[in-house]
């Protein structure tokens, strides 16, 4: 049932209490509420995801960031490789979390990605050999909304077909798509067309996977898990309500066991507590659990005694090796009046797509908007070897991303009043940089410090450089000419210095962070996980969300986020059955 106050609730002790009903909270609490024996409440600091047109309208989903009411409204430090320039950086903040303001973009990773989980973890559960099974687990795959012929689009046989989180290819074909596989044909040697990027083997060019239902609705956590299990009696929901402090409730031996979580629905507000027979299990994502474990005293304890906070878990690893993607949009002035920009300035055109979306979940609304993602490495005699280790998992993990859009996408700068646009945008998939999640303040209401090192590192920069370069490279095809005018702005630099100072000038995130909570194996004293997601060095709170990914995948993570929240459910149940 659903709560918008917690002092409805009828009990104030349940078996699991989970923090964030977001992407993995709601996985967690939608497969532990499936043993009618566990009682279960979710709690939840944003809104309900009911009627908001945007979060189901998939080509709507960018316009819930930033700075709306279901995003956490939060902004980086001065980025040191961005010019000292701040970030936007929204975070899911309604039933469903991230998944339920995200591009839908579905990509698994690659095998060494998940193979370097089982690697760091000592735990083969991790390996992408076992995962596959949660991976298929948590999708179904469906028709895309066109209903067109999918052959030699995707590989049916890797994967999941009844799943909650339904996953389709985008149901609007037209704008860029045939030029972008045209050039896959015509330069295949360094763009080879890959049928199926979530096969493992995501190296190539291929078509997008999205988190899109057949009918075109955004299928989120809160769609797919929460809300049919929220029917059960074992499961409460309660929402509006922030948690301000995970509580231990005893201690044996120097080992705290937590039990208790104090919440408060804003910040004068009165303080209530529930209480967990078995487990605490936070889920409030890469920013929020670092920052929820600090206001517990859980953390660097030499921070934590600089606000005045009484280190309960020294535990230096919170909210540290937070890693994200950088994104850079790169555009071109195009031969068309057909691409996104007439859609932006036409509000009769606009109305109308709704009103086809309405009647029949079809067309370009029915569709987030990049129908094909290319996934690159350096060569692997790249002259940067030489100074900085390679960060990527393996052979098969990229080093930067390509996501052609049939529109100018930006954010950092608005869309230009006049001119029609391509951009290919170029993220950095396996970044060096690390940057750290920080208290300001002992209250709990206070935004954290968030840093996420966009291009910090000489070798990202260095990265963004060569994807620039492989995107003008990709753009010089046959397929573009006639279509692309020119290039705009300081894309046009010839030299690498002032290709690097254009992407510290224009570059931002893609909003994947990841890692401020990371697991390692049970030997390891570093770390804030185990591999069974258990918090380090106590008793009765398990993390599980994206915080814990010891590295970012070298992909957008929701998918990796909603199979490792499949297995952590399956270690819960296994470890109180
Ligand atoms: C704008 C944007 C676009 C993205 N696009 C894509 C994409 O296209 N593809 C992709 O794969 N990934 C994408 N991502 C990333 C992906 O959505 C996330 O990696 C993933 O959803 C994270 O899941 P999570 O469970 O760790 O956290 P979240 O889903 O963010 O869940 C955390 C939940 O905890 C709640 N919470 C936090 N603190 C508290 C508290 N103190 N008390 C109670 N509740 C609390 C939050 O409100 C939230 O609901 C995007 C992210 C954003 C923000």
């Amino acid at each position: 049932r659903l709560y918008t106050d917690p002092a409805q609730l009828p009990i104030k002790e349940y078996d699991f209490l989970v923090v964030g009903a977001g992407t993995a909270g709601s996985v967690i609490a939608a497969r532990l509420s499936e043993n009618p024996a566990f009682s279960v409440l979710v709690i939840e600091a944003g809104s309900s995801n009911q009627n908001i047109l945007a979060a189901e309208v998939p080509f709507l989903g960018s316009t819930l960031s930033p700075n709306t009411t279901v995003t956490w409204n939060y902004t980086t430090t001065p980025q040191i490789g961005l010019n000292n320039r701040t970030i936007p950086y929204p975070r899911g903040y309604v039933l469903g979390g991230s998944s339920t303001i995200n591009f839908e973009i579905w990509t698994r990773g690659s095998i060494d990605d998940y193979n370097r989980f089982a690697k760091v973890s000592s735990d083969p559960g991790w390996s992408w050999a076992e995962m596959t099974h949660y991976m298929k687990k948590s999708e179904h795959l469906v028709p895309p909304t066109d209903n067109r012929s999918i052959f030699g689009e995707v590989d049916l046989a890797i994967h999941g077909i009844k799943g909650p989180v339904q996953v389709s290819l985008g149901g609007y074909i037209g704008g860029v798509d045939r030029r972008v596989i045209d050039t896959t044909r015509e330069f295949g040697s360094e763009f080879p067309y890959n049928i199926d990027m979530n096969s493992g083997y995501p190296l190539g060019i291929g078509w997008t996977q999205n988190s899109v239902s057949s009918k075109g609705f955004r299928s989120s956590s809160a769609t797919a898990y929460l809300t049919p299990a929220m029917e059960r009696d074992n499961l409460d929901v309660l929402i509006q309500t922030r948690v301000t402090k995970l509580v231990a409730v005893s201690h044996a031996n120097g080992v705290p066991t937590f039990g208790q979580v104090e919440v408060a629905q804003t910040p004068t507000g009165p303080r209530v507590l529930f209480n967990a027979s078995k487990e605490v299990i936070l889920s409030s994502g890469s920013i929020n659990t670092p920052q929820l474990l600090q206001l517990s005293g859980v953390g660097d304890s030499a921070l934590l005694a600089s606000l005045n906070i009484t280190t309960i878990l020294d535990l230096g690893d919170v909210g540290k090796n937070l890693s994200d993607h950088a994104f850079l949009a790169n555009h071109w002035l195009v031969n068309s009046t057909s691409t996104f920009e007439a859609v932006g300035r036409n509000a009769s055109l606009a109305a109308d797509l709704l009103a086809q979306w309405n009647m029949t979940g079809t067309g370009l609304f029915s569709d987030p908007g990049a129908n094909q993602i290319g996934w690159m490495r350096l060569p692997s005699n790249s002259s940067i070897f030489q100074q900085y280790p390679d960060p990527s998992a393996g052979p098969t993990s990229a080093h930067y991303e390509f996501l052609p859009v049939n529109g100018f996408v930006s954010f950092v700068e608005s869309t230009p009043a006049t001119g029609f646009f391509l951009s290919i945008i170029t993220n950095i998939a396996s970044p060096l940089s690390r940057g750290s999640v920080t208290l300001a303040s002992s209250d709990p209401f206070d935004n954290p410090i968030i840093n996420p090192a966009l291009l910090e590192s000489p070798f990202d920069q260095y990265v963004m450089v060569e994807a620039i370069k492989t995107a003008k490279r990709f753009a010089e095809a046959s397929a573009w000419k006639g279509y692309i005018i020119e290039a705009v702005g300081a894309l046009n630099s010839t030299t690498n210095e002032d290709l690097a100072s254009y992407a510290r000038n224009s570059t931002s995130t893609v909003f994947h962070p990841v890692g401020t909570a990371r697991m390692t194996s049970y030997s390891n004293k570093d770390g804030v996980v185990n591999p069974d997601l258990l918090v380090k060095g106590c008793s009765g709170l398990r993390i599980v969300d994206a915080s814990v990914l010891p590295y970012i995948p070298a992909a957008h993570p929701q998918a990796c986020v909603y199979a490792l929240a499949e297995r952590a459910a399956d270690l819960i149940k296994a470890a109180w059955s």
